[in-house]
């Protein structure tokens, strides 16, 4: 492909995942997979250009632009490389019109950064929002140490204590030590979070939204196959991911239940008043996980968020019913809006007096209400809230 037939592919994707995110449908990641299916001839340094081109110009436009032109006319402004294609050539972009206006810019929907602003992200903590993600990896302690493992490519420690960095688009899943489940690939907070619940061999502890399990896999290793690790999700294609992939790093331990969206005590009954440890991992606007999902930012409106924050305070509850007297709970969010994280945490220390906030001890973030913050721009991992409350005895 030329050049110029690659901004317009990358014109015409932007156009769907516009739609797509105005729309609530297929995230920008699918519709570019979908798309470089269905269009063979589209080579792979054509698929990392146009790939590369659209998520530098999702980056580039804060609201939500009105078509895709537009949002390459946005890159175009930043990129002396871009206007010489509009080039009116056979397959690339017609050449732009005099008053031809670009899409705005900034971090996102004046809306949400607003909001943002409200929670103390602003400036360049809110651009860090939109950086390059790093690629972080977890050693998995059932099998390995970090210390002793050898990998194909160069790897820095990170400041979680079984972190791994290694260069951004790595292969890792080509690697023999994945496929046999010594790493797996798992951002430094996300590490930090399961750290925080201090799980412990021989516990029974609850992953309330286990999801893929990422964060089940972490504490299965921290509980060092010992206990009862229950992953629960209402999602049962999330769900279903977590066998081969527990059966991979070796955790043996796991149960796995499904739940019943507003009905999830029938399945978690049993463990009621009987957890040494819960983790809620609660669904939320991601406003932390921009820089690998940046297209997020159109996607989110008031009315949704207001529906995640009271999603958040029904799970934080179910999850106080499981905790067993002295028994504690770790909240955890990938967003940086108070809506969704201290103030959250705050209402549910209301909500149950007989909860009382515990100090962290994380190697990174800082104070945040009662919990702790993460941030792209200080601690170099994605956007995290995370508390820890215990339950009276
Ligand atoms: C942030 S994701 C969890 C990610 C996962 N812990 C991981 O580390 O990969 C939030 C999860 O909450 C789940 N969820 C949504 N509503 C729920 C509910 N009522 N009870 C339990 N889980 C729920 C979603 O299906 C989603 O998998």
């Amino acid at each position: 492909m030329t050049p110029a037939a690659r901004v317009q592919t990358a014109i015409e994707l932007l156009d769907a995942i516009i739609a797509a995110a105005r729309g609530k449908g297929a995230p920008a990641d699918r519709i570019l997979a979908e798309w470089f299916r269905a269009n063979r001839f589209a080579g792979s340094k054509d698929r990392r250009a146009i790939r590369e081109l659209v998520y530098r110009t999702i980056r580039a436009c804060g609201p939500v632009p009105a078509s895709g032109r537009g949002a390459m006319l946005r890159l175009a402004e930043t990129d002396p490389a871009i206007p010489p294609l509009f080039d009116g050539s056979q397959y690339g972009p017609a050449p732009i019109d005099a008053g031809e206006e670009p899409a705005a810019g900034g971090v996102a929907p004046d809306w949400l950064v607003e909001r943002l602003a409200r929670s103390g992200v602003e400036g360049e903590r809110a651009e860090a929002l939109l950086g390059r993600a790093p690629l972080d990896l977890r050693v998995n302690a059932l099998k390995a140490e970090r210390a002793t493992l050898d990998l194909p490519e160069p790897a820095e420690p990170t400041a979680a204590p079984h972190g791994l960095r290694v260069a951004t688009g790595t292969a890792v899943e080509r690697w023999p030590q994945w496929a046999d489940g010594l790493i797996e690939v798992q951002d430094t907070g996300s590490q930090l979070a399961c750290l925080a619940l201090a799980a412990q061999p021989g516990e029974t502890v609850v992953d309330l939204c286990a999801g893929g399990g990422g964060k089940t896999l972490a504490l299965a290793a921290a509980m060092d196959n010992q206990g009862r690790l229950i992953a629960a999700d209402t999602d049962r294609n999330r769900l279903s991911r977590l066998a081969p992939r527990a059966e991979r790093a070796g955790a043996s331990l796991i149960e796995t239940r499904l739940l019943d969206p507003g009905r999830e005590l029938e399945a978690l009954g049993d463990l009621a008043g009987l957890a040494d440890a819960v983790l809620v991992d609660a669904p939320c606007s991601g406003t932390g996980t921009w820089r690998r999902n940046p297209e997020a930012r159109w996607r989110l409106d008031e009315t949704e968020l207001a529906r995640l924050a009271q999603l958040q305070a029904h799970i934080l509850d179910l999850a106080v019913a499981l905790l067993k007297p002295g028994g504690r709970l770790v909240y955890v969010t990938c967003t940086l809006l108070d809506a969704e994280g201290a103030d959250q945490f705050e209402a549910l220390l209301a909500r149950h007096p007989q909860l009382a906030a515990q100090p962290l001890a994380l190697s990174l973030g800082r104070e945040r209400g009662q919990g702790t913050r993460l941030t792209p721009l200080h601690d170099g991992t994605d956007g995290f809230f995370i508390a820890c409350a215990a339950s009276a005895c």
